[in-house]
């Protein structure tokens, strides 16, 4: 089961952001034929904007240290995002929105939440007493258990171990996943950890990805639907990409590329 069929866009004459942006400036429609959707194209091609924008209008939950109202990165998209017109197969109830850079920001979170845990504790310790002292910090404890058990201790492992088992902890089935170059984090081995885990979700546990990355590994991923962002938006092979292309010839013959840079 995927959710999301199809997007009708914004149109505009205007040539501000992110009209002025060329892959975005003619996109009326776009359509979602399978579990996973990919964004690929070169910086500044418009992929995260539109990521932005179809979390706003899906009201996903942020994985960061602040709400999608409260983010002041997505103010400029926020207008365009909200004229979206969305068409569903069946309408999910569970999913996020996930950017690399969110990842501090979440571990921020879990340490406030921590912080203010310790401090619950601190307070029952003097107003309460007996049975009632036991249960009320039972409770806070279980609380901070089950967070370990979910993520670990965030603030010991590397940032590509942590950034992984965010994901791990947080992916659920029958969700719909916005998330914007997880592999910024991840080394090859564990591009193919997260290349596995979203296989197993998409195929076998009803989710729907779409993903902007500039990684050829995520790229191959069964069955993708590729959107390359250029002057248009272009439905590609992942053979046809220039991220394909250009590292398979590079690591094919790498002096022939030193030579010329
Ligand atoms: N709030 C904003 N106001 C004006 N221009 C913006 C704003 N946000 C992004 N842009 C511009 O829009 C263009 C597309 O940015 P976007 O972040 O969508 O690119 P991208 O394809 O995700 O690139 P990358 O691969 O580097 O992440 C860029 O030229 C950027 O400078």
């Amino acid at each position: 089961m995927y959710f999301l069929q199809k997007i009708d866009l914004p149109t505009s004459r205007s040539t501000q952001f992110p009209f002025s942006i060329r892959s975005l400036a003619d996109l009326e429609t776009m359509t979602f034929e399978n579990p996973v959707t990919i964004f690929v194209g070169e910086n500044g091609s418009g992929k995260s904007t539109l990521l932005k924008a179809l979390a706003i209008k899906l009201n996903l939950p942020a994985i960061g240290s602040s709400d999608l109202e409260s983010d002041q990165t997505l103010d400029g998209v926020k207008s365009y995002g909200e004229q979206i017109k969305t068409f569903w197969n069946e309408k999910a109830f569970r999913g996020f929105f996930f950017r690399a850079e969110d990842y501090f920001g979440f571990v921020k979170r879990l340490q406030n939440m921590d912080r203010e845990m310790q401090g619950d504790i601190v307070d029952f310790e003097k107003r309460l007493s007996g049975t009632g002292l036991k249960l009320a910090v039972g409770s806070i404890l279980g609380q901070k258990e089950a967070l370990i058990r979910k993520y670990g201790n965030l603030t010991e492992v590397s940032h590509g171990e942590g950034f992984l088992k965010v994901l791990e902890g947080r992916l659920q089935a029958e969700g719909i996943y916005l998330i914007d170059e997880p592999e910024a984090a991840l080394s090859p081995q564990r591009q193919l950890a997260l290349f596995s885990l979203i296989k197993n979700l998409a195929e076998n546990h009803g989710c729907q990805f779409i993903i902007a990355t500039h990684s050829p590994i995520l790229m191959t991923l069964p069955k993708a639907t590729i959107f390359q962002f250029g002057d248009q938006i272009q439905k590609v092979s992942y053979e046809e990409t220039e991220h394909f292309t250009i590292l398979k010839n590079f690591l094919n013959n790498p002096d022939a590329f030193l030579r010329h840079l």
